[in-house]
């Protein structure tokens, strides 16, 4: 679908006027181009003055609104203020008209971020196509423009913040409405040092990432560690020259580990490093240990030349902490240092993003982390100069200004990552979080790991496998709006453009190994094994209808068909053989050899057994491709059953000739000569 029908499908009705006027822009460049004479100058300076009218109408309605929106929530705080104080009893009633009110604030805020979005891939659009088909380049005239009128630079985010203050107090004043959906059990701190919990990944694209936290907020608050901190995330991974930890964690080995420093806002005014310890442990179960450093030690506490004493002498002097507290951590720092000197582990890769946590304050069963803005930046010491002054990490990039670097330094992750943290103890995931994974706003990333991207995507010829959702990150994971129809998006998929909807289902066996093995045999090309595999996998579009699944119908390209012949003639090859075998058998057997006959008759049962389950099972797969279904197509229990056949029946071949009387028993024949 063209953008400009897009963007008419996509525009809040009431602000319609206010958008910018893309079919007008448009009009205006192929006027120009249309005229005897070509577009000139005069075309020129005409399509830039509308262009800059459109910017500053989009930047002045954009600041208008949301100083609106800030002064509509501003009065409901002052409302939600009141009401604390007054003690008259319809106070419930009083806040679920707030509740109402802050509801209808929030889908404004939703329009206002789709508005932002529309507008800003609008301009790049129309300045795309004006460079194109003429001879002027507007790039720095546009640049100059958007830094003044930065509208495409706002995150909302004081608002967010705000309105999730305003959800929280709601809902406490209401214990009744327990949104949550979790027991109002106030539960105790948990221990700062070690966190037991299942962890799911999704991606989120970047049209729907307000739509998300505004769906969060309405059941967890904004988290805020200390108010007014930038609330951006640095962390270290280390490794060694083999990749040893990344691997564990692709091939998911049990006890998989990722070490790294984390530390938050920019390094300049922080003094504090994190050592985590991170362990997978059963399925989506993953522990994690943690403690602070001082800055100045970390260096030689990475050397296993310091070992926190300060930090024990006062948890030695702190009568909350018992012996097993002092033992238990003694243990976790040696643990980390003996690893990183036996394994040679040394600082590989730096992330970095802004997170917004979600999370009621000290209850640890639910907390929601959405990661932003997330770049992965080489921190290995292919040049060591620029670790001379600190040892333990690069110092070029600590304000993160990463834009300096070369492209093959760092990369810029496509979505938002959405991290659901549940340490539920046996109770039930609270139905919002299972609605907001059907909603189709987020896509499921199973297994996913910063780390491992980084690595994947950073040291490619490095690693020695790569993470089977790698070729997904260049599909586009945005799934329909409301707004939009079926029909419209399968037309942008005709169009090839960039809003086509793709996913790539799973195959069943990359569910359990996080990996698209590329050393396999002669170690070919990695693009092309990375080829390969994904051939084995089946590309679907998004289901348009059924948003709660997360593979829809299947796309039917003609490897699909060749795929199901193919495993049709091995059962076939194999049936063949083993009934050429039984035939051989049974003919060569003399008449009076029972064990020959019988043996040759089972062989032939089994052989013609897979025949025809052969034929039946292309039939049935072939019936599935055709109807687009979305399987499994895999077959777990006849290859088992087959070989299981096999060993029965080469077993009792086995047993009846070292056991001839068992045959001249069943048959009463006085004397057999039991030889095949
Ligand atoms: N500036 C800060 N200084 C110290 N601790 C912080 C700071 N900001 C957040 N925290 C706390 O650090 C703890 C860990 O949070 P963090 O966001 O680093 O990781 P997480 O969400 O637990 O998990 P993950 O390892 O998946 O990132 C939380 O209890 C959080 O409140």
């Amino acid at each position: 679908m063209k953008f400009g029908s897009q963007l008419r499908a996509a525009l809040y009705v009431d602000w319609a006027e206010y958008y910018i006027d893309y079919d007008g822009l448009k009009k205006l460049l192929k006027r120009g181009l249309k005229k005897e004479g070509g577009y000139t100058g005069k075309d020129e300076t005409e399509f830039v003055e509308k262009l800059d009218k459109e910017l500053e109408k989009v930047y002045a309605f954009q600041n208008a609104k949301y100083e609106e929106i800030k002064s509509k929530v501003q009065r409901c705080e002052d409302t939600a203020n009141l009401i604390s104080k007054d003690s008259s009893s319809n106070g419930k009633e009083r806040y679920t008209e707030i509740e109402r009110q802050i509801n209808a604030i929030t889908e404004e805020l939703n329009e206002l971020a789709k508005y932002k979005r529309l507008n800003y891939t609008g301009i790049m659009k129309i300045i795309k196509k004006h460079n194109r088909r003429t001879k002027f380049d507007l790039n720095p005239f546009i640049s100059v423009r958007l830094k003044a009128c930065p509208f495409y630079k706002e995150t909302f985010e004081p608002v967010v913040i705000n309105l999730s203050q305003l959800y929280h107090i709601v809902h406490q004043a209401d214990q009744s409405s327990s949104s949550l959906n979790l027991p109002s059990i106030p539960t105790t701190l948990p221990s700062q040092e070690r966190t037991l919990r299942q962890s799911t990944r999704y991606w989120i694209h970047p049209d729907n990432v307000m739509e998300v936290k505004t769906t969060i907020l309405r059941h967890l608050p904004v988290l805020i560690y200390k108010p007014g901190t930038d609330a951006s995330i640095t962390s270290l991974y280390f490794d060694n020259d083999a990749f040893e930890l990344y691997q564990d964690k692709v091939d998911r080995k049990p006890g998989d580990q990722l070490i790294r420093l984390r530390w938050y806002g920019i390094k300049e005014s922080t003094r504090e490093i994190f050592v985590e310890r991170k362990v997978h442990e059963q399925g989506e179960e993953e522990s994690k240990d943690r403690f602070a450093v001082k800055e100045k030690y970390v260096d030689d506490f990475l050397k296993g030349n310091y070992s926190m004493d300060k930090a024990i002498k006062k948890m030695k002097e702190n009568p909350g902490k018992s012996e097993d507290d002092i033992k238990n951590f003694q243990t976790l720092i040696k643990e980390i240092q003996d690893t990183i000197r036996e394994k040679k582990l040394q600082p590989v890769l730096r992330t970095y993003y802004h997170r917004m946590a979600f999370q009621i304050p000290r209850d640890e069963r639910v907390r929601i982390s959405l990661d932003t803005e997330f770049y992965m930046i080489r921190e290995d010491n292919f040049d060591i100069k620029r670790r001379q002054e600190v040892a333990w990490r690069r110092t070029d990039i600590d304000n993160a200004d990463f834009g300096k670097l070369s492209p093959s330094e760092y990369t810029k992750f496509p979505y938002a990552i959405l991290e659901v943290k549940l340490n539920l103890n046996g109770e039930q995931e609270p139905n919002w979080v299972k609605e907001l994974v059907k909603s189709g706003l987020i896509e499921e990333a199973p297994q996913f790991s910063k780390y491992v991207h980084g690595v994947a995507t950073l040291f490619t010829s490095q690693a020695p496998s790569l993470p089977y959702w790698l070729p997904n990150i260049d599909k586009d994971i945005l799934k329909p709006s409301v707004r939009q129809s079926s029909e419209d998006y399968e037309e942008d998929y005709d169009e090839g453009s960039s809003s086509a909807l793709y996913g790539i289902s799973q195959d069943r066996s990359n569910r359990g190994k996080n990996i698209i093995d590329i050393e396999s045999g002669d170690r070919r090309d990695k693009g092309k094994a990375v080829e390969e595999n994904l051939s084995k996998a089946v590309i679907i579009p998004y289901n348009v209808k059924e948003p709660e699944r997360v593979v829809g119908s299947v796309k039917v390209e003609a490897k699909v068909f060749f795929a199901n012949e193919r495993t049709f003639f091995s059962w076939m090859k194999f049936s063949i053989l083993l009934s050429t075998f039984a035939l051989a058998l049974f003919n060569a057997s003399a008449a009076d050899n029972e064990l020959g006959m019988r043996c040759a008759i089972a062989y032939t049962g089994i052989g013609i057994g897979c025949l025809i389950y052969s034929v039946y099972k292309y039939n049935s797969r072939l019936s599935m491709i055709n109807s687009k279904h979305p399987g499994p197509y895999d077959d777990i229990f006849a290859p088992i059953f087959v070989c299981l056949s096999l060993f029965l029946a080469s077993g009792l071949n086995f047993y009846l000739k070292l056991h001839p009387k068992l045959i001249e028993g069943s048959t009463g024949a006085s004397t057999t000569n039991v030889t095949n």
